[in-house]
């Protein structure tokens, strides 16, 4: 197909490695003589005309950064018609003949509700921590967020064995448990609860129990935010009161897990998806997302993507149950 011009933004959550998908879209744009143009703030963006054209220099020293050099954000007027409308008139008035967008659930339903009203083609490029999108083995930015929140348990265990202390961490999320379950693994943890499992108060007391009479007193217990499982704090209580001789601790990662220099396997996994989505566009692909299954790239329709719930391997549990305490 004979396009001439594309336009791209990053939408939702920033993740580490957007801005490596963001050059590999530019420089993919310029070698297939696609002009490519960069628009801010994801769809609030694209509704105020805030756009300009980005060139391979762009987007020099940039794989390594992370963020979002388009910077991101949440827009409520997209979710409606008239926002939309808006949006629509301004790529008519920039000349664009796609769209690319980086982002994660939310951002793909806007996607494909825009496309399907103005006949857009756009193709998605799966961009967020939480790693929660069907369609794909891995999101961009999940694979840093991880280590991140590894390195920072593995600190945090350091004061939990020195001052024999039973921590809980919070981990983002959202409503899903990957990067809880498998930072959890990776560090140790003595329980880990993510909303995809219901959990059971007795079942970490349990554990608590068993690891204090082998006379272990300091342990890290890991939860997924999200609305199902409660606070993180009244969690610490309802121990405390059940173990009123603990020393317990609450630390919450927050929003370091989205930021930082993205891992190979995420500038990897963003330059290869930048490539097949512009390389996707040219061939005439709609309304599809690529993502990597299998270690190939593989495109799923957006409604798919969407309402296909990402399943998380519910046995990783079982192994921590049998090789944590
Ligand atoms: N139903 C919808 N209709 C139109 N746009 C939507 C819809 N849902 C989400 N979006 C757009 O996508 C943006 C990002 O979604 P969000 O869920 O916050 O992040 P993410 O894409 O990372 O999951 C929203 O702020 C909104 O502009
Ligand atoms: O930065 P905010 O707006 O507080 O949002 C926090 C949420 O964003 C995330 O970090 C990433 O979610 P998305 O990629 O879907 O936007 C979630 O893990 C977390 O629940
Ligand atoms: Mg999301």
């Amino acid at each position: 197909m004979n396009i001439g011009k594309i336009g791209i933004l990053t939408s939702g959550g920033d993740s580490p490695g957007m801005n490596a998908a963001i050059r590999a879209v530019v420089r993919t744009a310029s070698y297939y003589c696609v002009n490519c143009i960069g628009i801010s703030l994801g769809y609030k963006g694209l509704i105020n005309n805030e756009m300009r054209k980005v060139v391979p220099t762009d987007v020099n020293n940039l794989i390594h950064r992370g963020g979002t050099i388009l910077k991101t954000a949440r827009s409520e007027e997209f979710k409606t018609k008239f926002g939309r409308k808006k949006a629509n008139i301004n790529y008519k008035k920039n000349g664009l003949e796609g769209l690319i967008v980086i982002g994660g659930d939310g951002s793909f339903t806007g996607a494909m509700i825009f496309g399907q009203e103005y006949n857009i083609p756009i193709i998605g490029i799966p961009g967020t921590i939480d790693n929660d999108i069907y369609g794909t083995d891995f999101t961009v930015g999940y694979d840093t967020a991880l280590n991140t929140a590894i390195e920072a348990i593995d600190k945090i265990r350091d004061t939990a064995t020195s001052h024999n202390r039973l921590f809980f961490i919070e981990v983002m999320g959202k409503d899903s448990g990957f990067i809880a379950l498998n930072s959890g693994i990776a560090t140790g943890a003595l329980d880990i609860l993510i909303p995809e499992k219901k959990y059971n108060l007795d079942k970490l007391f349990y554990s608590i129990e068993k690891v204090k009479q082998k006379g272990k007193y300091s342990s890290i217990i890991i939860v997924s935010e999200g609305k199902k499982l409660g606070g993180v704090y009244d969690l610490a209580k309802t121990t405390k009161k059940k173990f009123p001789d603990y020393d317990i601790r609450v630390s919450i990662l927050g929003h370091i897990q989205r930021g930082g220099y993205p891992t190979c396997s995420d500038r990897v996994l963003a330059s290869r998806l930048g490539v097949a989505s512009v390389e996707a566009l040219i061939s005439g692909k709609k309304n599809v997302m690529t993502g990597i299954k299998a270690n190939k790239v593989i495109f799923t329709p957006f409604l798919k993507a969407i309402k296909k719930k990402r399943k998380i391997d519910i046995d990783l549990i079982k192994i921590s149950d049998i090789i944590a305490c």
